[in-house]
């Protein structure tokens, strides 16, 4: 196998070298301080550590069970395979529409996904492994790929009579007590591309200007950036969703050149003009990037782990074909959405280096369904409103299944959570809360949380024993070295 080659690796290479260089103490500084006060936050610091790079700091007191930061992702999305089970807001995550319309769209379109008999993507790692097998010419059980969708499988499950699934959908069948449960409304995506949808129309606005005005495969956009983007998602849908994110950064990355150029011109904003333009739009360009130059980066095929299925005399071919799979989507994205001006962000070392952070940075995104708690509620209620309403609600729960409800699932970057280091004994936990209904990272304290000590949290097991733990640490691209393991070593 020929090892890819981007030529803009080499054409952009000093730019390419600024982009990836790590930030100085002050930039970084800079940056988490005005963070974290345009956050309202004061009671966390972020700081250079000596022993991991970037931590986490208590800059007051926290008790055991103490909320430390509530993070807002900068960059997030649904994992494909979920977007059946649950209709969430394309920007927030937050649960839309109705509990009817919950349900009746997720038995339509499982419906459809059984009547077509297709598969769903399974995600990062295993698809790639899956991937790797397929193009090593070994066959994979068709049914896998079902099997892991959220959905579940349809045997066990008692259809509706007709036309019930299109009058949930459609608002003509209103469930006993669901207006205890009130979601948000369905905004549609300003362009109209029937793919993304909103809770609000400032969520719209702000997914509209943040990535999605480049993205969006409405009307609005040009006819053949929208081919070429449809093919980028497929591919990506297919493969590795992790890909729609690294197109989000990079989609943000240049709408943020562009507001700042377009500020520098109305004069808006002070910057240094005195060169030549081309070094003047590399500055802009660095600035634009300052929020992903944040984030800890290795290349993605450099620090992806092993799967178990492959073996280590392999090891090279796996590495070289993820490579090929990153250029092949770098390349459909180009077709789509590529700006001379910001084409260093075009690189494959780039790419690289963005899904390699995301790989090792992302936090699952979880968010809990509201079908759920419906159900629970018709459940806890007392006779005769409990027989009265299960004459309703139980059809659907066995067209549902034993899997009734699902939580929206993807994968987000948060800027602050993800400069919080490891730690096998962790004084704080990432952690959803039943309040939780949008896509925030949660974090609270396990322990008592002295000010001044670093905040960790674990990214594995910590009750595993060591080996295991390193082990999957190993997924994280780093050995640990905190003080549980220090003790620990054999
Ligand atoms: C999510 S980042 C945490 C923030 C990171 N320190 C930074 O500078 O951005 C994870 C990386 O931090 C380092 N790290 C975190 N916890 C560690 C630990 N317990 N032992 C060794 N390295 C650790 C590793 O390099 C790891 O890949």
């Amino acid at each position: 196998m020929e090892e890819p080659i981007c030529p803009i690796d080499s054409s952009c290479q000093t730019q390419i070298s600024a982009l990836l260089s790590p930030p100085s103490t002050l930039q970084l500084q800079e940056y988490y301080n005005t963070l974290l006060s345009a956050r309202h936050c004061s009671s966390i610091t972020v700081k250079q550590d000596a022993n991991f790079g970037k931590g986490v700091f208590a800059a007051m007191d926290f008790s055991d069970g103490d909320l430390v930061l509530r993070d807002q992702m900068l960059v997030g999305s649904q994992h494909s395979f979920n977007k059946i089970d649950c209709f969430v807001c394309s920007f927030c995550f937050r649960f839309i529409g109705s509990i009817e319309l919950q349900i009746g769209r997720r038995l339509y379109l499982q419906g459809l996904r059984d009547s077509e008999s297709h598969g769903c993507d399974v995600g990062s790692s295993s698809s790639l492994s899956k991937n790797f097998h397929e193009m090593d010419s070994s066959s994979e059980d068709e049914d896998q790929g079902t099997h892991q969708c959220g959905s579940g499988s349809s045997k066990d499950k008692i259809p509706l009579p007709e036309g019930v699934v299109e009058s949930l959908m459609n608002g003509q069948l209103n469930l006993p007590f669901s207006k205890e449960f009130s979601l948000p409304p369905v905004v549609p995506c300003l362009g109209g591309c029937g793919e993304a949808y909103y809770c609000s129309t400032s969520c719209a606005e702000a997914d509209w200007e943040s990535s999605h005005s480049l993205l969006c495969t409405g009307e609005r956009s040009d006819p053949a950036h929208r081919e070429a983007l449809l093919k980028f998602n497929k591919h990506a849908n297919e493969t590795n969703d992790i890909f729609i994110l690294a197109a989000k950064a990079i989609s943000s990355t240049i709408l943020r050149y562009r507001k700042l150029k377009a500020n520098c011109h109305e004069g808006k904003m002070k910057y240094d003009t005195s060169g030549d333009s081309n070094s003047y739009n590399a500055s802009l360009l660095l600035e634009a990037w300052r929020p992903i130059s944040m984030g800890h980066k290795r290349r993605w095929w450099d620090c992806v782990a092993l799967p178990d299925d492959i073996d280590s005399s392999d090891e090279d071919s796996f590495r070289m074909q993820i490579k090929e799979l990153a250029f092949k989507s770098l390349q459909l994205l180009k077709k789509a959405i590529f700006d001379k001006e910001c084409e260093p962000l075009f690189s494959l070392d780039i790419y690289g280096h963005i899904i390699g952070m995301f790989e090792q940075n992302n936090l699952d995104l979880v968010v809990a369904s509201p079908v759920e708690d419906y159900f629970l509620y018709i459940d806890d209620l007392k006779n005769p409103d409990k027989e009265e309403a299960e004459k309703i609600t139980q059809p659907i729960l066995d067209a549902l299944g034993e899997d009734y409800s699902v939580c929206c699932q993807g994968t987000a970057f948060f800027p602050l959570q993800s400069c919080m280091n490891h730690s096998c004994s962790p004084n704080a936990k990432a952690f959803k809360r039943d309040e939780d209904r949008d896509g925030q990272a949660t974090i609270i304290a396990v322990r008592p949380i002295r000010k001044g000590e670093e905040i960790t949290i674990s990214y594995v097991d910590e009750d595993l024993p060591f080996e295991e733990r390193q082990a999957s640490l190993a997924d994280y691209g780093f050995r640990c070295r905190c003080p549980k393991c220090i003790e620990e070593e054999p």
